[in-house]
């Protein structure tokens, strides 16, 4: 049985959210966004280990949260670099699985059904496999002056998310390649294709966003909202179907 381990990159700063608090800290519906990943992928059951990335200030209060979860799996926590293809790295060196899946902490609606999905994409390929949506406007490639030069097929664009899994030696030898050239991207996938290795696409969710602008925030709160009121609405139900059955009960006697 081949084993997976998870990175979750938590060392950015959030600039483009614009809040004193990097964002990953920040609390969503009383919980700081960071958690919800950490619950998710440990759910999933599948991973040996949870590497959070994070700055070296926020190391000690990123243990502090993982031990107040009460996970099962275990947590280690490292420091990150200036971009996050730099944590991706750092996060790398405490991995030994034979397979790694790479997530934002910046994405906490991501469930674990999705995180298997990914995992057993890339497992039943042997390939890395990462998650996206695709994209729904039409979308327009332009110059510097804004001229737009051409129109892509929309069929074949995708916009991709975390996580993404790989086989954990390819990912690291992906990295130092684009280390070698010099070459910083924003996600793990573009250096295996840089690399020259396959990477498929599963079919993600749209919920799965990236907090990345106070838009989305605004967003994450009212989705939140909205479960909130929806799972009360099933308890509601499942109660009242639950008294319905045993009020027939004692009428039945
Ligand atoms: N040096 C960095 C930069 C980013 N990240 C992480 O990578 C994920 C996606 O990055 P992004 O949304 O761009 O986060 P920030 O870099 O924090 O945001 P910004 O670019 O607006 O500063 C986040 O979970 C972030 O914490 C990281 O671990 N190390
Ligand atoms: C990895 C990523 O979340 C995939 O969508 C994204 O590329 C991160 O990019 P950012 O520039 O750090 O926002």
């Amino acid at each position: 049985m081949e084993t997976a381990g998870a990175i979750i990159v938590a060392a950015g700063r959030g600039k483009r959210m614009g809040t004193t608090e990097s964002k990953q800290f920040l609390p969503l519906a009383g919980k700081p966004v960071l958690v919800y990943a950490l619950e998710a992928f440990e759910r999933t059951g599948r991973f040996e280990r949870i590497v959070v990335v994070t700055g070296e200030e926020d190391r000690e209060r990123v243990c502090k949260l993982a031990a107040g979860c009460r996970l099962k799996t275990p947590i280690i926590v490292v420091a990150g670099g200036k971009e996050r293809q730099h944590s991706v790295y750092a996060g790398l060196q405490a991995v030994d699985s034979d397979w790694v899946l790479v997530h934002d902490a910046a994405r906490p609606f991501i469930e674990p059904a999705q995180i298997e999905r990914c995992l057993s994409a890339a497992q039943e390929r042997q390939a890395a496999a990462v998650l996206a949506v695709r994209v729904k406007d039409t979308i327009k490639v332009a110059d510097e002056a804004g001229v737009i030069t051409h129109t892509p097929n929309r069929d074949t664009l995708w916009a991709v998310q975390t996580p993404q899994a790989f086989r954990t030696v390819e990912l690291r030898e992906a990295h130092e390649h684009a280390a070698r050239e010099g070459f910083v991207g924003t996600d793990d996938a573009m250096l295996m294709e840089r690399a020259g290795k396959q990477v498929h696409i599963v079919e993600g969710s749209y919920s799965n966003i990236k907090l990345t602008t106070p838009d989305d925030w605004h967003w994450a709160e009212e989705h939140i909202r909205r479960y909130a009121e929806r799972d009360s609405e099933i308890r509601v139900e499942e109660n009242g179907a639950a008294e319905t059955a045993r009020q027939r009960k004692e009428t039945d006697g």
